[in-house]
């Protein structure tokens, strides 16, 4: 699949409860890439901080997203693939784990609030509290048209949100080829 190959790493990007890691985890399975949290590089401070309730400032999130980077970075030298969940709200934020590569796409879960709270509501075991929700989507800048972003709606099973993504790489990589 043209599209998907072209990539050493997919991002998986969205408010909090969007359903990152779940979409990963069983995209990575589709695709046989290896999956990897966004949220185990966070530093022990930062959970903390959001653990207790508080958002987070672009200053708590500057070396998280770097570290991410980092092994976006260590995954495609190494000509390997990776599939990373990372809510990667702001536009910034997407460029600071881009560092201008063309090899990399973000998959962004797109839902309304209401749903997003309900499924948060049923979450079980996770330090990010359901409250903090409001705060994600004043922070979420959603993707615009120039950036390198398939848009997919929550909305569906997890099975037929990682049909559409596949679909969606696919498409995109058949419209690359043909432009090459
Ligand atoms: N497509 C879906 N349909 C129903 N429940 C979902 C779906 N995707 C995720 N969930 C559930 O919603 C909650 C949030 O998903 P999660 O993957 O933890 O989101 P995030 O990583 O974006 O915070 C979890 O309890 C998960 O089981
Ligand atoms: O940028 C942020 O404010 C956080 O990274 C947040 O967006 C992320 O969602 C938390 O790490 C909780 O993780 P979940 O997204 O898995 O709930």
């Amino acid at each position: 699949m043209a599209g998907v190959e072209a990539s050493c790493a997919l991002i998986v990007i969205g408010v909090s409860g969007s359903g990152k890691s779940t979409v990963a985890e069983a995209l990575g399975r589709r695709l046989d890439w290896r999956f990897e949290d966004g949220d185990s590089f966070h530093p022990p401070s930062n959970v903390a901080k959001m653990s207790a309730g508080h958002p987070l400032t672009d200053e708590d999130r500057w070396p998280w997203l770097n570290a991410i980077a980092d092994e976006i970075a260590r995954v495609c030298k190494a000509g390997e693939h990776v599939i990373i969940a990372c809510s990667a709200l702001k536009h910034t934020y997407r460029d600071v784990l881009l560092r201008g590569r063309d090899d990399v796409r973000f998959v962004f879960l797109k839902g309304t609030q209401e749903l997003i709270a309900d499924r948060l509501a049923h979450r079980k075991g996770h330090f990010m509290p359901p409250e903090l929700l409001t705060s994600q989507f004043r922070t979420l800048e959603p993707p615009g048209a120039s950036e390198h972003v398939i848009t997919v709606s929550i909305d569906e099973s997890v099975e037929a949100i990682v049909e559409d993504i596949l679909q969606q790489l696919k498409f995109d990589g058949e419209k690359h080829e043909a432009m090459s």
